[in-house]
């Protein structure tokens, strides 16, 4: 897959390792930056990897302090559904019943052993197309139209 990765200043710390890790698993690294430790704000950190989602590449991981920000950010892009795991079952479980395209991180929660454990998991699990989670899906997607509609 082409996996894009993006970190805001928290998250630059974890940049290396999420790189590498992403690499290791055979996917192509799209690198959004950030490359350095100076102050970025997460949500312009979020747009490069959801557009990049809506765009050329597969899925993305994303890293702030907290995972908090970017997800909340990235999650109003259209067709986007940023899940912030710190755990593996949250990273595969997210991806196989809920179709997350983005993985968001907290670079300041967790460290680059787990965050590791944590991409492997979350790349690797495949959405299972079950028609409950197509159903629950799609009423995720009947929220985001009412919206749409209503121009809000
Ligand atoms: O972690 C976050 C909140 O969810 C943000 O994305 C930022 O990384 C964090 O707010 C940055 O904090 P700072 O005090 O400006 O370094």
């Amino acid at each position: 897959m082409r996996i894009a990765c993006a970190f805001d200043h928290a998250g630059f710390p974890l940049k290396a390792l999420v790189l590498e890790t992403v690499a290791a698993e055979g996917h192509e690294v799209i690198d959004l930056g950030t490359w350095s430790t100076d102050p970025v704000d997460y949500p312009d950190t979020a747009r490069l990897a959801a557009e990049a989602v809506r765009g050329e590449a597969d899925r993305a991981v994303l890293v702030c302090g907290s995972g908090a920000g970017v997800a909340v950010a990235a999650c109003k892009f259209p067709n986007i559904r940023a899940v912030v795991a710190h755990d593996t079952y949250t990273a595969h479980q997210s991806v196989e019943h809920d179709d997350c395209n983005i993985l968001c991180l907290g670079g300041r929660v967790i460290g680059p052993a787990l965050a590791g454990d944590i991409i492997r998991s979350y790349l690797a699990a495949e959405f299972t197309g079950e028609e409950r989670h197509k159903r629950r899906l799609a009423k995720i997607d009947g929220i985001e139209r009412e919206f749409l509609r209503d121009d809000i």
